[in-house]
């Protein structure tokens, strides 16, 4: 499977978490805690007595609805009350509630009040003391209750902090705003209108709901995510075409190594196709193309092109003499020593046997008889193992107007013959007699 169809395959499930993540956000952030009374929580009853009052309050037996409380307020004190608290924590250390939302009640209420307070109680030591309950703020809801209705919602901000609490404790303003960052009790007391006589309860939970984070940071989130997946795939691409290159640069070098290679030797091939292999000279392939050279800059520029031929003379004698071993080291003797003398605009070719061709372009016939001379006497006064001396004889020809290229060789022949013919170990030059 192809790497971009991954590609594509991961992009689609992030692009599908993303959707679920901002769809279902309100359920992935959802947090709740559910207070029941009784369940690993601490409860404990509350009234009048301490502040002079003698309302008096008893706990009923609980039923599966719930715990069930009687208090019986009596007129002898002004603002008389009861109340039922749930403890969250001991030793001051409360539960931070300041990331929920809404709290909801499952509460009953018969009586002669119309309402029901429900305070959630906050430590905080710039004005609480381990020593005095009351010290904790009464962040405070006053709702109008009803035996028909067992549910209630609040948000936290419909809290308030009871004004009688402020006064009493004497607290500046800059404290005076509801805080939930260290809850230790949740309380369920009897109404404002201080109503005597019978008030019954019954609380079966307190449920507490809120976000586990606060929606933008949820989005912050998300962004961050997409942010961390976008760069890193980024630098993925970076590193794969750095490598690409990389390997196609090393690909390209051995390439260029290889047609390298190739080319210097299919120079090679095609020299040796060209070269006689016993002499090193030119061979009659390697010759045609000095030939098309200087035919063109004679018709061209009408510089002169000439040929020296040269014939070993009693080639056969040496070969019956000395052997044909002997025979083909004056060959490549002959050759060698010809060769390391002509300029580099001349050409030297093995014609066949013991016969040879220098091609001379811009070269006029009596320069070429020069050379020609030049190399016969080279050869004359050389001596070669074995065979010793050795003469050659040379026929020159240069390129007429009429006639050629086979004009020019079957000339450069005639005069060669016509040096054998006159004793051999001489030069000839075509079209003198
Ligand atoms: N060793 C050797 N001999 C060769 C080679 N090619 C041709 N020959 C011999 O060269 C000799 C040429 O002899 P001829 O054509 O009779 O001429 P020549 O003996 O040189 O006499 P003139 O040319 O008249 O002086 C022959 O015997 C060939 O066999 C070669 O590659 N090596």
């Amino acid at each position: 499977m192809s790497s971009s169809w991954q590609l594509e395959k991961t992009l689609l499930a992030l692009v599908l978490l993303t959707a679920l993540a901002i769809l279902a956000r309100e359920r992935l952030l959802l947090e709740t805690l559910v207070v029941e009374p009784g369940q690993g929580y601490e409860i404990r009853l509350y009234d009048d007595h301490d502040a002079g009052g003698s309302s008096e309050v008893k706990l009923l037996p609980a039923t599966e609805e719930g715990y069930q409380w009687q208090c019986d307020l009596k007129a002898s004190f002004l603002y008389p009350y009861c109340g039922f608290e749930i403890r969250l924590v001991d030793a001051w250390q409360g539960l931070d509630l300041s990331r929920y939302r809404q709290i909801e009640l499952n509460l009953e209420y018969s009586g002669p009040n119309k309402t029901v307070r429900l305070f959630l109680r906050n430590f905080d030591p710039r004005y609480s003391q381990p020593s005095d309950d009351t010290t904790t703020k009464y962040n405070q809801v006053e709702f109008a209750a009803n035996p028909e209705i067992y549910q209630y919602e609040f948000s936290f901000s419909d809290f308030f902090v009871a004004n009688w609490w402020l006064l009493e404790k004497d607290i500046p303003p800059r404290l005076s705003h509801p805080q939930f960052n260290n809850v230790t009790s949740i309380d369920i007391q009897t109404g404002s209108a201080h109503q005597a006589g019978l008030h019954q309860f019954r609380l079966k939970h307190v449920k507490l709901v809120g976000q586990r984070f606060d929606t933008a940071d949820w989005y912050l989130g998300i962004i961050l995510c997409w942010a961390v997946i976008i760069l890193s795939f980024l630098a993925f691409r970076v590193y794969v075409l750095t490598q690409e290159v990389r390997e196609r640069k090393v690909r390209e070098h051995e390439l260029l190594e290889v047609n390298a290679l190739l080319d210097s030797r299919s120079q090679e091939l095609e020299t040796l196709a060209k070269t006689d292999s016993l002499t090193g000279a030119f061979n009659r392939q390697g010759i045609e193309e000095a030939i098309k050279n200087g035919l063109y800059d004679w018709r061209r520029d009408g510089k002169a092109l000439s040929i020296v031929m040269m014939d070993i003379d009693h080639f056969k004698s040496i070969n019956d003499t000395y052997g044909h071993g002997v025979g083909d080291a004056v060959l490549a003797g002959i050759s060698q020593l010809v060769q390391s003398h002509i300029r580099s605009s001349d050409l030297f070719a093995r014609w066949g046997g013991e016969e040879f061709v220098l091609v001379c372009r811009n070269t006029r016939i009596n320069y070429a008889a020069h050379i020609a001379e030049k190399f016969r006497r080279m050869v004359a006064e050389s001596e070669f193992e074995q065979a010793g001396q050795v003469t050659a004889s040379f026929g020159v020809a240069t390129l007429r107007d009429k006639g050629g290229i086979d004009e020019l060789f079957r000339s450069a022949d005639e005069a060669l013959y016509r040096a054998k013919e006159r004793g051999r170990n001489r030069v000839e030059l075509a079209g003198s007699l």
